[in-house]
């Protein structure tokens, strides 16, 4: 894959467009290749009409400034944008293997080995994005792509936000994911952090190991549920992914497993083997 330009302005007419990729709220991704470089990539066209209609131009600057500063292999990089009278186009990367719901869905739940590499992967994207103050506050298998090589890349930061943050935006789409203290934010300290994260990751993990959301249920019973942190472990999970999700999803933010412990933690370090000769072992056990 040759670099993009170092171009100051893109245009549309750099670019050949290939087949749609997929669609969203807002507008479309297409698969697209730069003239000159032959540089691959994911062209995501968003209407600026359907964005002022839906009243989110304000996330979508938010998405371009926050992902444009941000490199890290599990996290997909937006290269550069322009626009044209009626259109904004983010310049993507392009994910090899598309998005990960869909892997999700059709092997219904994820074996151990799997969903521990996807969430040390995540974890290690996670800490970069705290590290620079961002949380991304959408976390959920919608929100991750697949490169070729089957690591996983969050995409789609359109809700991150600069933590510490307070600001109450309408959320729209699944409860499923999101925490107590933004569910029923506590009157004295409404802030909430990047802690917001960990609880999602823990939703992650239990999701890719069962097949559904902890507290899926209908919208009122949901919200109880999660306020509550009611749920429960089916007993085919493992005793150490059941001690993880069992520490991401607490309900005071502050007693969350912090992401350097995920990292250490005896499920991970399980699944997720480092070094020649550990790869070797691991090759070795017949995993794929
Ligand atoms: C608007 C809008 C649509 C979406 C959802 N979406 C994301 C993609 C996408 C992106 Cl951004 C980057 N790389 C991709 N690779 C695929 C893909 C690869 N294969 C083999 N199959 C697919 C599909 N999709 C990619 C597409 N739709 N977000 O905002």
């Amino acid at each position: 894959q040759p670099p993009l330009p170092k171009a100051k302005e893109f245009h549309l007419g750099m670019f050949e467009i290939g087949k749609p990729l997929g669609k969203g709220k807002f507008g479309r991704v297409y698969l697209a290749r730069e003239r000159s470089t032959g540089f691959v990539c994911a062209l995501k066209v968003l209407h600026k009409t359907e964005l002022q209609q839906g009243k989110v131009e304000k996330q979508v600057r938010r998405e371009i400034e926050i992902q444009s500063n941000l490199a890290h292999p599990n996290i997909l990089r937006l290269y550069g944008h322009f626009h044209d009278s009626k259109r904004i186009f983010l310049i993507l990367e392009f994910a090899g293997k598309g998005e990960l719901y869909k892997h999700l869905r059709k092997a219904q739940k994820f074996p151990e080995w799997q969903a521990a590499q996807y969430i040390a992967q995540m974890a290690s994207a996670l800490k970069y994005l705290h590290k620079k103050h961002v949380m991304h506050r959408d976390i959920k298998p919608e929100n991750i792509l697949v490169g070729l090589h089957g690591e996983i890349k969050i995409s789609d930061f359109g809700w991150s936000v600069h933590a510490p943050n307070n600001r109450r935006n309408t959320m729209c789409g699944t409860l499923d994911y999101l925490p107590p203290e933004m569910i029923k934010p506590n009157r004295e300290e409404n802030w909430y952090s990047e802690k917001v994260d960990l609880w999602s990751l823990g939703v992650l993990t239990y999701e890719f190991l069962v097949g559904e959301a902890p507290f899926e249920d209908t919208p009122v019973m949901t919200q109880r549920r999660i306020a509550r942190g009611e749920m429960s472990v089916p007993s085919f999970v493992s005793a150490e992914a059941r001690d993880l999700i069992k520490r991401l999803l607490v309900l005071d933010p502050e007693k969350r497993i912090p992401l350097e412990e995920v990292e250490k933690h005896p499920w991970i370090l399980k699944h997720c083997v480092k070094g020649e000769r550990a790869f070797q072992r691991a090759s070795g056990d017949g995993k794929k």
